[in-house]
């Protein structure tokens, strides 16, 4: 049996508005919806790769605030584990360095404007419903 690998994403939260990003690569994933974050690397604490996921993609400094309970399957052997997540006080905003070609801040209203990836659907649904915003 393969090795899970953990992926964590951030529900990087500015009040009630979530961060949504759009993907620029890899092909098959470009253009669809997701939440920044990345590979957990070998010894690294998943909550500590969060924050440095960030702060390489988009620039920010911030921090882990809750962890989302659950764990969402990704392409084998990846699976997808959520984070609330906060920008630190005086940190810059968030801007698409690296993986991302477009950010925005959804509100709860319009959660489901943006084309997510289909295997983030589960997991943005879980975001959504704490959010106190409309189950899609
Ligand atoms: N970051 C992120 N990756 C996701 C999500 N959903 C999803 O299927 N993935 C996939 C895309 C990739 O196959 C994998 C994570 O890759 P990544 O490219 O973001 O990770 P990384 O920054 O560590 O990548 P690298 O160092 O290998 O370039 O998980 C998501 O919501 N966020």
């Amino acid at each position: 049996m393969t090795e899970r690998i953990v992926v964590v994403g951030a529900a990087l939260l500015d009040g009630d508005r979530l961060l949504a990003a759009r993907r620029s690569a890899p092909p098959e994933l470009a253009g669809r919806w997701e939440l920044p974050g990345g590979k957990v690397e070998p010894g690294e604490r998943p909550d500590d790769a969060l924050v440095r996921e960030l702060r390489e993609e988009l620039g920010i400094e911030a921090e882990a605030v809750e962890r989302v309970p659950g764990e969402w399957p990704l392409k084998n052997p990846y699976v997808l584990w959520v984070w609330t997540a906060r920008l630190r006080p005086g940190s810059p905003g968030p801007e698409a360095l690296q993986d991302h070609d477009e950010l925005r801040w959804l509100t709860p209203g319009h959660l489901w404007d943006v084309p997510w990836l289909d295997q983030d659907v589960p997991a943005v649904r879980e975001i959504a419903a704490r959010l106190g915003a409309q189950a899609r």
